[in-house]
Parts: structure tokens; sequence; C-alpha cells
């Protein structure tokens, strides 16, 4: 049953004229709650707002369960002082009617002591002590918490009277902030390594009501990871960890495929901001004339082919965060226009007489020195000075060897799909621990994605690895450095060529090894003059 239909609403002009001058003194004490609300970071300091929301929502007892993001369970997080047996253990399942009819139901749902007593449908064990210390109904919501976890609010009241429709409306206005709220608390109150680390053999979890089944072991579509256990890598965690709830614009440096993206998506989902979006943008991927419309948008008409008005990615991230991947190709332009709008906070579309504030965080990266940049004049100090407050340096692989296999666990996992994970023999292991990783984290997933898909054994036994100028215990390896790219491309067909036989297609054929269709390969070696009897002359 809804409030709303436990009680009858008068809708003649008085009663109207009344409702709307009781809305007006109820957005004030919305207002006042929220403000008290929003600082909130700990259980402890909820606890010590119980009468400032008692004052608001009239409850004599107040509980609020969660679900672990898998909705297998769901567990007591909080409840108000009430002598009721309740053990913060008490962990249920999603599928019971009571969590099932919460979350399908938009509206605050009233469950009346006879219906909780009557025990023909579950309720948590604490429902009953607290209808026996004299409480008459429970009202429960089923709130979102940063997008993830169900939450339920629950309330009890020892007087049906204060159970009316502007209750309704207090529950309704009183759980967008209590989501967010309970998504600090949850932030603040887990510790770094629940947080960031998601290694399925993660040893210590935080006890408490992280502890319940799935919870922290985040699925992979949901959450960003950040696989690593070496001191190089906790220290970008705990990094991460700090400046995610700040609004600091951040660079974020690093080899090609240490993990910036990752890194970014970490900052921005543990962020404030996470409820909107995150918007990439590859500065070196689009061409230097569309990258200001793409930017900042632009009118119809402000350009030939401008058909439409377009909302660039400035005014998608509204509220969100605006990640610049490869800042350092943003020509300098355009550097100029990004520090005005760093500045001002204020965009204007292409073609466009006004200025639209904008409300966003930026989050740079780049493969590139770009203090080195600066000193060649190919990027702007004082962009860089705005961007750089706090630089991020991911590590790359070589320095972190001691992950490799941490990793490697995880990509055997991520990708076998629907199949049990293969396993690696000892020397694939060994020889994956000497490589030089050039192309680091992605080179190693990719490694492993296409030896899961060449391998019909359960062990992989061999692996086909990308030249490698700076392994030392393979003699055979062409040196590919310093030269054209053409040259290296060549080379390196002519490699891999070598190393197939000569075999163009099928499983183990270069165009498969190559990651490129074989019509692509053919084509290639015409252009770079790869005749069918080609030789490899640094054998
Ligand atoms: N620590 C990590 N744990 C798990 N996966 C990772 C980690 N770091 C990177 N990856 C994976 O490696 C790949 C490359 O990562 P990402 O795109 O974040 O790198 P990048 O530094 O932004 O690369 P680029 O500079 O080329 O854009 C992705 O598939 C990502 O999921």
């Amino acid at each position: 049953m809804t409030i709303m239909q436990h009680t009858a609403v008068g809708s003649d002009p008085q009663a109207i004229y009344n409702r709307i001058q009781q809305r007006e003194i109820e957005q004030l004490a919305q207002i006042a709650i929220q403000q008290k609300m929003a600082p909130i970071h700990t259980l402890a300091a909820l606890d010590l707002l119980q009468n400032e929301i008692q004052i608001f929502l009239g409850q004599n007892w107040l509980s609020l369960f969660i679900a672990d993001n898998r909705e297998v369970n769901y567990s007591l997080l909080f409840q108000s002082n009430s002598k009721a047996k309740t053990s913060k253990n008490e962990s249920r399942s999603c599928k019971d009617t009571f969590f099932k009819e919460c979350i399908l139901s938009a509206e605050p749902i009233l469950f009346r002591a006879s219906e909780i007593l009557k025990a023909d449908k579950s309720f948590p064990a604490s429902f009953v002590h607290v209808i026996q210390e004299g409480n008459k109904a429970i009202v429960s919501k089923a709130f979102r918490v940063h997008d993830h976890y169900w939450a339920i609010l629950s309330l009890g009241y020892k007087r049906l009277e204060h159970i009316d429709p502007r209750l309704e409306y207090r529950i309704k206005n009183f759980i967008p902030q209590l989501g967010i709220s309970i998504g600090n608390i949850l932030m603040h109150e887990r510790s770094a390594h629940a947080a960031l680390t998601n290694m399925p053999s993660s040893p210590a979890q935080p006890q408490g009501f992280l502890q319940n089944e799935g919870y922290g072991k985040k699925s992979e579509a949901s959450e960003p990871q950040m696989i690593g256990e070496s001191d190089l890598i906790q220290a970008i965690k705990s990094q991460l960890k700090m400046v995610a709830l700040s609004e600091m614009n951040l660079l974020i440096q690093g080899e090609s495929g240490t993990g910036k993206e990752v890194a970014t998506q970490i900052i921005h989902h543990f962020s404030l901001r996470s409820a909107r979006p995150l918007i990439k943008v590859n500065c070196a991927a689009i061409a230097p004339t569309l990258i200001e419309s793409e930017l900042f948008g632009h009118e119809k008409g402000s350009f030939s082919g401008a058909v439409k008005r377009k909302i660039g990615k400035f005014e998608q991230a509204h509220g969100g965060t605006l990640f610049l991947d490869e800042i350092g190709d943003l020509p300098l332009t355009l550097q100029a226009k990004l520090l005005r709008v760093l500045q001002e906070k204020e965009i204007e579309r292409v073609g466009g007489n006004k200025n639209i504030p904008i409300d966003v965080r930026i989050i740079c990266a780049t493969h590139k020195d770009l203090q080195a940049e600066v000193k060649a004049g190919n990027f702007r100090s004082d962009l860089y000075y705005r961007i750089s407050a706090f630089p991020i340096t991911l590590p790359s692989l070589r320095e972190r060897r001691e992950d490799i296999p941490h990793l490697i666990q995880h990509f055997l996992l991520k990708h076998a799909g629907e199949n049990p994970p293969k396993q690696m023999s000892k020397k694939v292991l060994q020889r994956l621990h000497l490589h030089s990783w050039p192309g680091n984290i992605r080179e190693l997933e990719h490694v492993i994605a296409r030896s899961i898909l060449l391998t019909e054994d359960s062990t992989i036994k061999k692996i086909a690895l990308l030249p490698d100028a700076d392994f030392v215990g393979e003699s055979k390896v062409p040196d590919f450095r310093l030269q054209t790219l053409a040259n290296f491309e060549k080379e390196y067909i002519l490699w891999v060529l070598h190393n197939c036989k000569a075999r163009i297609s099928g499983p183990n054929g270069a165009a498969t090894i190559l990651g490129i269709p074989a019509t692509t390969l053919q084509s290639k070696m015409k252009k770079l003059g790869i005749g069918k009897k080609f030789s490899y002359s640094k054998e």
C-alpha cells in the first residue's frame, strides 16, 4: 500500500491553496535538512544527525539496508537507537518479497504492523522487533547509491497519523540527498584497498557491512579496475583516491597503454560527479579543423556542413568530467581557447554569440613529456600550469613487473568468456615476465586475448609476442629502432611472416597474429613491396 492510498487528499480550492503554502514551508525544511546532510561522510556523522532527521521525517525508528552490487544479498548499514535485537550482520536474500516490493515501487511503501507480524511475507527480523517496541507501521523506500547499489530506507511510526502525503513528499525529496550521503559514506569508510583494488584474490577485505557477499567484488562492467599490488601502483591508487573527491583539474602522464584512461574512470567513478557523464575526447584522433566544434559545439549554418546545431563535448559533460586524452596534440589555437574556458568556466559554440556556463572537471592525459613540449614551444606554459597542479604519472609495466602475474590472471579471467579460464605454462609465464612491454598493459592484454583464441588446450604453452628490442633472453630479434614507420612496418611484417613460415591466413597465420584481415595484410605486403617469396634478412 502507498501512503497516498492510506490517506485521502482534499481537492477543494482552499485545500489546494493550503497545499501550495505547505509546499513552500516544505521547501525551506528540505533545504535545511539537505544542508545538514551534504557534508556527511561517516556513519558516526549520520548518527549525530538523527534528531534533525527525526524532526524532518517524524519517525520513531530508522534503518538503512544496502544490497551488494550483484543484488545477491542485502544487509543492515545503519539503524537509529532501538532496543530491537538486530544484528549488523543480518544478511538477507535480495529475492525476498520485502526487497523486491521496495525496488519495484517508485513510491514509499507502507507496511502495517499486522502485515509484518503475519509472517506470510519475508521481512527483516528487526522489523518484528520494531513493531514489538510499539511502532504501528513501517514506511520503506528503495533508492540507488552511486547508480550501482540498491539501498532501502525504512522508517518506523508509533502514530499512524504521522504518515500523510506530506511525509511521502518529504521522503521523496530526502532520498536523493540521502543517496549522495550514503555514497560518500561508502567511499569514505571503505579502505583504499577495497575501494580501488579488485584483485580476484584480494587478501584482506575490510570488516563490517562492506563484507557482505559480493560487495567489493565489483562487476567488470560497472566499475573500473586498476589491477596491481606493487608499491608503485598502490601509491597511484592512494593518489587517485585522494584526488577523486577534490574538484581539481588533473594531468595524468604515462606511456601508451599504462592505464591513463582507467585512472580517469576511477577518479570519475569515486568523485561526487559520478552520477553525471564522463566524456572522452581524443585530441590526437580528431582533425585539427574539427576539434573546436567537437569540444564546444556549433550553431546551425556556422560553417559549410553545419546543417544543424551540435552540442559539444563540454556541454555533454556538464556536471561531470571531461577527459582530454592526448592533450599534447591539441593545436596551439585550441590551447588558448581551452585556457579561456578553464578560467571563465563558460563556452561559446562555434558560430554562436552567447556564453554558456559550464561546470566540468577536466582530466587531461598524455604520453608526451609536456614540460619538454612547453620548452619546444608546442604547448602553452600557462595552460600547462593550469592543468598540472596535481600531475599523476603512471609507471610503465617494466617498472612494476611484480604486477604481471596479477594482470595475467585478471586478463585470463576477463577474456575467458563463457569458458573456464585457461592456465599458462611456467615457460610462457617466465617469457612474459622477461618481455619489455613497450605497449604496456594494453600489449599484455592483447597478447593474452590472442593466445586464448589460438589455444585449444586448457593450458597456453606458446605465446606470440611483439618484437622486443630490450629482451635479452632471445637473440634472433630484429632491431626495430631508429627507422621510418614504413620500414618498421615492413621489417615487422617480414619478421612475423618468417615466424609463421609464410602462412598468411588461418589461426597460426601472420594476419591473425597481426590482428588484421588476411586481405589487408596482402594489400600491405603489396604496398610495401613484400613479394610472395620474401626473404627475411635479419635472421
Ligand atoms: N592497472 C590496470 N588493470 C587492469 N587493466 C588495465 C590496467 N591498466 C590498463 N589496463 C587495460 O589496458 C588497456 C589500456 O589502458 P588505457 O586505455 O587506460 O591506457 P592509456 O594509458 O590511456 O593508453 P593510451 O595512452 O594509448 O590512450 C585497457 O584495456 C585497460 O582496461
